[in-house]
């Protein structure tokens, strides 16, 4: 029997790692470059992930696989580094070039990928067919000094061991935490996440376990944390609705910021300006463009001007003009109509919590 999540718990201790709260960035490809992480420390997560690395590309010194692991804000820590890879030793000797130039606090290991070009190579996903060579890439991952964190998919009755029992074979290899994202690999991204499968693995092995998986409310990150997980990977719901994170922590009775919580379109442009300059910055005008306009795209719902001004930044082909949008945008939003489900009917008042059913 789970007796629920402590409200205003101070700081964690996960998996070898000291944690000021359990919201976690998840490893995201193509998206949690360091201009992103910033921008959720910004707004309260804990921990954040590199994206997956390829242990082949950083044992052969790709300078841009080598660039994925370097941490250039020392503000960026907790840093789980996430590899990937198909072969024990491969992933050893990657993760041994990872650690003689990269600044990170743990290990990542990926067995969830379901993605074509990862999953046919043999690593992902994969790796929960072939138990054995699981094993031993946390075994000689886990002899290298930092904390292990593995990431992997549920089973099915195709595969060898049940989730279950392929997570203990894990952990006594040393293992020191699993994130269980509760859909099959054939399932990719589609269909519901398997809530009781995560639950469940979490209470098979308390304070190891942490949850993925269609985490989009308030709601779902309570009832991961009510259910026995210890933190929660944060991935496509703080895409669409970056803010969810400060509101969630708000939730869980953690001191947040009281302007993250307002319903303030100044504020978030704002940040998002930031995060923009910054990508300019650190990968070049296309990859910012392409990533603020993602953001945006979900952005601002429930606010006259809304449409109209994400239209008008989804055509914008330079940072010159994206930027002169988001600089414009901070006058042009007005309070006049609710946020869905964000906030309580009635008048909207000037400050305070943005409101959300927990
Ligand atoms: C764009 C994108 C990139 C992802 N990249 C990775 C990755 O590099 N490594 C990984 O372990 N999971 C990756 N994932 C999976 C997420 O970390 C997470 O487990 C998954 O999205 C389920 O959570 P959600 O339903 O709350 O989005 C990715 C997901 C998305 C949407």
């Amino acid at each position: 029997m789970t007796e629920g999540f402590p409200l205003g718990h101070a700081r964690l201790a996960v998996g070898g790692l000291d944690l000021a709260n359990p919201l976690w960035l998840a490893p995201l490809a193509g998206v949690t470059v360091p201009a992103v992480r910033a921008f959720f420390r910004r707004l309260g997560v804990a921990l954040t992930h590199t994206e997956m690395v390829s242990a082949a590309g950083i044992v052969m010194s790709n300078k841009k696989t080598e660039a994925m692991v370097a941490s250039p804000d020392g503000r960026d820590r907790p840093l789980v580094m996430q590899l990937f890879g198909d072969d024990p030793l491969l992933v050893e000797r990657g993760a041994r070039r990872a650690l003689a130039v990269g600044g990170f606090d743990a290990l990542g290991l990926n067995m969830a990928c379901p993605m074509p070009k990862v999953f046919r190579k043999g690593s992902g996903a994969r790796l929960l067919e072939v138990p054995q060579r699981a094993r031993e890439m946390v075994l000689r991952l886990s002899d290298l000094g930092l904390p292990l964190w593995v990431k992997l998919r549920k089973t099915t009755a195709l595969h060898p061991l049940a989730t279950e029992d392929f997570a203990a074979a894990l952990i006594e290899a040393g293992a020191d935490h699993l994130t269980l994202h509760g859909r099959t690999a054939a399932q990719r991204y589609e269909g519901v996440a398997d809530r009781e499968a995560v639950l469940s693995l979490a209470r098979a092995f308390p304070g190891r376990v942490s949850a993925s998986g269609d985490v989009f409310s308030v709601e779902a990150i309570r009832s991961y944390l009510d259910g026995g997980c210890v933190g929660v990977f944060l991935a496509r719901g703080i895409l669409r609705d970056p803010f969810l994170v400060p509101r969630a922590l708000a939730a869980l009775g953690y001191d947040v910021d009281e302007s993250l919580l307002v319903p303030a379109p100044e504020r978030e442009l704002d940040l998002l300006m930031e995060m923009g300059r910054a990508l300019l910055d650190q990968e070049g005008e296309r990859f910012a463009l392409v990533l603020l306009k993602r953001f945006v795209s979900c952005m601002f719902k429930g606010f006259t001007g809304a449409s109209a001004f994400r239209r008008a930044v989804a055509v914008e082909m330079t940072w010159e003009g994206l930027s002169s949008r988001l600089i414009e945008g901070r006058s042009l939003f007005r309070y006049e109509t609710l946020r869905e489900g964000c906030l309580p009917s009635g008048p909207v008042p000037p400050s305070g919590a943005r409101k959300e059913s927990v």
